[in-house]
């Protein structure tokens, strides 16, 4: 029975789009072995520039070590790549990694949306590869050459490399532990999914929001398969949600680990949910979780808890629900951050993203209760690229918020600091029943949802074009990820192979609506729908997703 559940379980995972395909795990290890290639050409000529005597330049190398859910096996098709770039003595991170290597990939066709962190706990590159979303570290060894099998566990590697160094090669050294760590690898990972899931739905993902973040919930997932190494998954994931909820907090979770024995003080750290990694130094993982954010994780894991104490009864599905943000909120506080182009926004959402926790802070102190939902929306509805987060407030509170003073709190703290053009960003407060014509809002990232907007998935590759010749109006999106989505009301924003197909609707679009002359909104949409169902007709294979077309070409 508990099998069957487990397989159950599986399947769900499976149906879910969890678990992704041969062919886009091809893709991603093709990602990774480009990037070693770009890394290696790399340090060559940073070898080369600083005249290195030519032997050391043929072997010098360095290397890149993936880490996070692509390493630990539990990526889903939205995840990132972690890759650590680790480079040899000379290769330095201000000039040689920000600046040389920075303007290699940058003049790559595979990368796009390229930008650096810099200042950052741990340093980075942020850029997609082939459409995949890659963070790209960067920390450098003595020696002359850094191999594939890099022991990053030796302690002559690990002497005198920095702080950045220390924490940058943190992220792997902690998740190969949990990998040695856990007794059954397998197990561990399609639990970790499943968590993964759960918080993601339930709105409790996402460290910079306040939530737990994939390293959190990995360290908590490998706590749980430690305890009962034979438990199967249904188990694993009630056991889960039961030791978490009743879990005397702030004690901290340590992982079993027969080298340190190091006993930790509950009262060493101020943290509301500490969780320690498993390297040395055995630091606590970095965590934004204030006491609201932890309240709801904890009625979270609780009412995780109540759904599945009883196994025989427990229902995944009812468990994965998504939040209901509009029946529980009345009010939310609405972020709306935009940039001219879509490349500009990923940098300047990424920036503000980064100083939420202050906001959230600020919006603790006046109003008592904020949950900031974790969930990135686009207006189509604004032409300019956008991301748009909408933030319960307490029900009941009735206060009045001073949303101007609040905004230039938040402007000021984003201002400082921003090494790029600040763009757009503006707060304000909207009513749930505002949101709630917004079907998708409260059933967020179910799929098949009909809304006249979307989630937006910033690593999904979505490129908007504009008619050439109608203001504002958008033909569609030029997709490079090979995903199909539709906006399927009345006027429906189609994804294109090609930049060419777009431009013949578009003046196909142009070209009749100016014969019809028809100006009304309402009228010109009904009138472009019926166009692109022609279109559509005539052409279906030019769309990427051919059963989608053929579905459209039908009505
Ligand atoms: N708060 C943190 N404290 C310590 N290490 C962290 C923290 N956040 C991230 N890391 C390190 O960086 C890695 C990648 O983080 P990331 O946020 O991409 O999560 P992830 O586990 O890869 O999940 P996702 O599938 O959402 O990308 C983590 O596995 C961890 O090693
Ligand atoms: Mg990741
Ligand atoms: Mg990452």
């Amino acid at each position: 029975m508990e099998d069957e559940r487990s397989r159950s379980i599986l399947q769900l995972m499976v149906k879910e789009g969890l678990v992704p395909s041969p062919e886009e795990e091809e893709k991603r290890k093709n990602v990774v072995e480009q990037l070693k290639k770009i890394v290696m050409a790399w340090v060559k000529r940073v070898a080369w520039q600083r005249l290195l005597p030519r032997q050391d330049i043929a072997a010098t190398s360095a290397t890149v070590l993936t880490y996070g859910s692509y390493a630990l096996g539990v990526h889903g098709p939205e995840s990132d790549i972690d890759a650590l770039c680790i480079g040899p003595y000379f290769a330095t991170m201000a000039e040689d990694f920000f600046v040389v290597l920075y303007s290699m990939l940058k003049s790559r066709p595979e990368v796009s949306e390229i930008h650096c962190v810099q200042d950052a706990k741990v340093p980075l590159m942020r850029f997609k590869f082939d459409g995949i979303s890659m963070d790209l570290p960067y920390t450098r060894l003595k020696v002359l050459a850094v191999t594939e099998n890099v022991d990053i566990f030796n302690p002559f590697f690990l002497s005198d490399i920095g702080e950045t160094g220390w924490k940058s090669l943190s992220g792997v050294r902690a998740n190969k532990r949990i990998c040695q760590l856990v007794p059954n690898l397998e197990k561990f990972q399609s639990m970790l999914r499943c968590v993964k899931l759960w918080a993601k739905r339930r709105g409790v993902y996402g460290n910079l929001n306040g939530f737990l973040g994939g390293v959190h919930l990995a360290i908590l997932a490998a706590f749980v398969c430690q305890c009962d190494p034979n438990a199967s998954l249904s188990a694993l994931i009630s056991n889960f949600f039961k030791t978490f909820a009743l879990w005397p907090w702030p004690t901290p979770v340590v992982l079993r680990d027969g080298m340190s024995q190091h006993t930790i003080n509950p009262t060493e750290t101020q943290l509301f949910m500490p969780i320690r990694l498993p390297c040395n130094p055995y630091e606590y993982c970095r965590c934004n979780i204030t006491k609201n954010t932890f309240y709801k994780i904890r009625a979270e894991l609780l009412r995780g808890h109540n759904l599945t104490k009883d196994l025989l009864k427990s229902d995944f599905d009812n468990i994965l629900e998504p939040f209901p943000y509009t029946q529980t909120y009345t009010r939310f506080v609405k972020i709306f951050v935009s940039a001219s182009k879509q490349d500009e926004l990923g940098d300047w959402v990424g920036w503000i993203k980064s100083r939420f926790r202050c906001l959230i802070l600020k919006l603790e102190e006046v109003q008592g209760l904020c949950d900031p939902n974790p969930a990135e929306y686009i207006d189509l509805d604004v032409a300019e690229p956008n991301v748009v987060f909408y933030w319960g407030l307490q029900p009941g509170k009735t206060n009045v918020i001073d949303i101007e003073s609040l905004r230039e709190d938040f402007w000021r703290n984003i201002s400082n600091g921003y090494q790029g053009l600040l763009r757009r960003m503006e707060l304000s407060i909207v009513q749930a029943s505002q949101l709630a014509k917004y079907a998708q809002f409260d059933t967020l990232s179910r799929k098949g949802t009909k809304a006249s907007w979307k989630m937006s998935d910033c690593n999904q590759q979505r490129i908007p074009i504009y008619s050439q010749h109608l203001p504002h109006y958008v033909v569609g999106y030029l997709s490079t990820n090979g995903d199909s989505e539709y906006r399927s009301a009345g006027d429906a924003p189609l994804k294109f192979k090609t930049q060419s197909m777009a431009a013949a609707l578009d003046n196909e679009l142009t070209q009749q609506t100016y014969n019809a002359r028809c100006h009304k909104r309402k009228i010109m949409d009904n009138f472009i729908t019926s166009i692109k169902c022609k279109f559509l007709a005539s052409n279906p294979l030019l769309l990427i997703s051919e059963t989608e077309a053929a579905g459209v070409a039908k009505k």
